[in-house]
């Protein structure tokens, strides 16, 4: 049976837990999705992998792309650090027959749910507080203390855009939140896409 590829996207302040739950949903085989591997212009971290978790292209590399328009959409998330979603890349996935998820800020996420509006679930991941934001990311220790201030600093503006989202999940117990996230995914593949966005 021909699959009528959807995209999922999570957004949220960096810590709310979108890059654990979307790892979540990847482990549900039944779902058939495959994630949308972002290009980046920041330096990998320890233990990531180029062309797994991101394509790290660098500064100059990401700013050439852009200007090439090889971008579906991307943002300055940070100052100086780049991100965004290249159009190949949704094409190999939904080449490979799959819906598409991804792991995208805030102003991404809209920006993709305003350019396939009736394919697209865009999912807001709502932390307890902003203050377990801090946490969170001092224990995931990733970040420098500088970075997680930088990210944190971001973290209201981001959450006032939790209303434009289709639908908003609370991280506060990790269980909870991720078997909502299988539901809520589940049923929006499950639903036939409207006429004027099929292909
Ligand atoms: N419900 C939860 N309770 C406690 N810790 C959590 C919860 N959900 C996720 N975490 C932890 O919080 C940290 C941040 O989660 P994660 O990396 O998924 O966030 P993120 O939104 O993807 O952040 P970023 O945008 O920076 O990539 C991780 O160490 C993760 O294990
Ligand atoms: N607009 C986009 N935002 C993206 C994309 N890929 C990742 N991101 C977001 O960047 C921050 C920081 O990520 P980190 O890996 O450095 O912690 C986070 O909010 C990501 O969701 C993208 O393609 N477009």
């Amino acid at each position: 049976m021909e699959i009528q590829p959807k995209l999922i996207v999570f957004s949220a302040p960096s810590g709310a837990g979108k890059t654990t739950l979307v790892r979540h949903l990847l482990k549900q085989k039944e779902l058939n999705l495959a994630f949308s591997i972002s290009a980046a212009s920041r330096e990998p971290r320890t233990g990531e992998i180029d062309g797994k978790d991101y394509y790290f292209l660098g500064l100059k590399e990401f700013k050439s792309r852009i200007r090439k328009e090889e971008f579906l959409e991307f943002e300055e998330v940070y100052r100086d650090q780049f991100y965004g979603t290249l159009k190949s890349e949704v094409e190999r996935i939904w080449a490979l027959g799959k819906h598409v998820i991804f792991d995208i800020d805030v102003v991404g996420g809209l920006r993709l749910k305003k350019k396939f509006p009736e394919r697209t679930l865009a999912i807001f991941v709502k932390p307890p507080s902003i203050n377990e934001l801090q946490i969170r990311l001092k224990k995931r220790k990733t970040e420098t203390p500088e970075k997680i201030a930088m990210r944190v600093a971001k973290a209201s503006t981001e959450m006032a855009t939790a209303p434009q989202f289709d639908i908003i999940i609370k991280n506060d117990d990790l269980n909870l939140a991720k078997e909502r996230a299988v539901q809520v995914v589940k049923d929006f593949i499950n639903q036939p896409v409207p006429r004027d966005e099929e292909e």
